[in-house]
């Protein structure tokens, strides 16, 4: 048995493939939103257009959805601490899977660290890569990364679906920095596009981006093929490529200059502000992350960071 804990795209997303495999607890905080989708069979507030198999319960009982053995979080980032701390007992004893991208501000931990500080007796795993819930939700075909220390053989099966093939991984700080860097240089993908300086100028961004994730993630203990695989690469071009990213979007705003949605979770903002952190305690060269916080802040222009990363020392790739 499963449970989803979070009803927003993604954990709805992914009720719907699991479901392919057996019934599936959906859980949600919200009350009306869980008869609504009970009503509908639909989350008209987070995944529109997605119908909601019958092997899906829809509840708001987190006792009965706790009753799983394999549990997955999807819940943002900056919600995950404090969720952990308040549902430890609920959750010890469990494989916790989370489904989040980020970076939590408070402690820099990503979200394996996070469960096994805070439900150190919950096995925790890390699922990510190139997947946007509506794709998902719509039985798209999608690779992802389960990453988990102690192997995921038998929760690779578990969680893999006839539309959601997973690939297995013992690294899951590479996973996991993998997923939360991506949005970060998407969010630069997104402010090259929106200030238009062009398809040339994105590649160059990417590619760089790339060579400070793998900078950050092999310097706090990751596998460079991990960063080469789903969780990194593979991510990091969807998300850079496609307006269905809601980082790369944040940062078209920023770019273009236009209005920014705050009510869209764009787990980028909080990663910049932590890996900047990071990078400046570290002593690691990450100057796109240290802009993109800059930006997201509005601590700088768009025109003030291009000259400031165009004008770095000149130096060997
Ligand atoms: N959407 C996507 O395509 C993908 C998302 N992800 C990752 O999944 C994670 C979740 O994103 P996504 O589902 O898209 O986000 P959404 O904004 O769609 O939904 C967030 C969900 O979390 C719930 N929530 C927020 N705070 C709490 C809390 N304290 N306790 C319980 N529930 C809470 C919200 O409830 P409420 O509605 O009541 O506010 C909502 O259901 C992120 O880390 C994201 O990076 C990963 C891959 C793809
Ligand atoms: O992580 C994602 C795709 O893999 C979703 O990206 P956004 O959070 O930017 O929409």
């Amino acid at each position: 048995m499963i449970s989803v804990l979070g009803s927003g795209a993604f954990g709805t997303a992914l009720a719907i493939s699991l479901s392919q495999n057996g019934p599936v607890t959906l859980w949600s905080r919200d009350g009306e939103q869980v008869r609504a989708m009970r009503e509908t069979r639909e989350n008209a507030k987070r995944l529109p257009g997605a119908s909601l198999p019958d092997a899906i319960t829809i509840t708001a009982d987190l006792d009965a959805a706790c009753r799983a053995q394999t549990i997955l979080l999807a819940l943002p980032m900056q919600r995950t601490a404090a969720f952990l701390a308040e549902h430890a007992q609920l959750l010890k004893g469990k494989t916790l899977v989370s489904c989040s991208k980020g970076i939590d501000l408070e402690t820099g931990k990503g979200p394996t660290a996070l469960m096994a500080a805070l439900v150190p007796q919950a096995r925790a795993a890390i699922l990510t890569g190139p997947s946007f819930a509506a794709d998902i939700g719509r039985g798209l075909p999608t690779a992802l990364t389960l990453a988990c220390a102690d192997g995921a053989e038998a929760l690779q099966a578990e969680l893999s679906t006839p539309s959601l093939r997973l690939y297995r991984s013992a690294d899951t700080i590479g996973a996991e920095l993998g997923g939360a860097l991506k949005n970060v240089i998407a969010i630069g993908a997104g402010v090259v596009m929106g200030a238009g300086m062009g398809d040339s100028a994105r590649a160059a961004l990417m590619t760089r981006g790339f060579a400070e994730m793998n900078r950050l993630a092999v310097a706090r203990g990751a596998r460079p093929e991990t960063l080469s695989g789903l969780a990194g690469f593979g991510d990091l071009v969807l998300t850079c490529t496609s307006s269905q990213s809601r980082n790369f979007r944040h940062g078209f705003a920023l770019g273009a200059g236009e209005t920014i949605d705050q009510t869209v979770t764009v787990e980028g903002v909080a990663t910049a502000h932590a890996v900047a952190r990071m990078a400046e305690h570290g002593g690691i060269e990450m100057p796109i992350a240290v802009m993109i916080a800059a930006l997201c802040d509005n601590r700088m222009t768009v025109a003030q960071a291009t000259l400031a990363l165009l004008s770095r020392p000149l130096k060997e790739e």
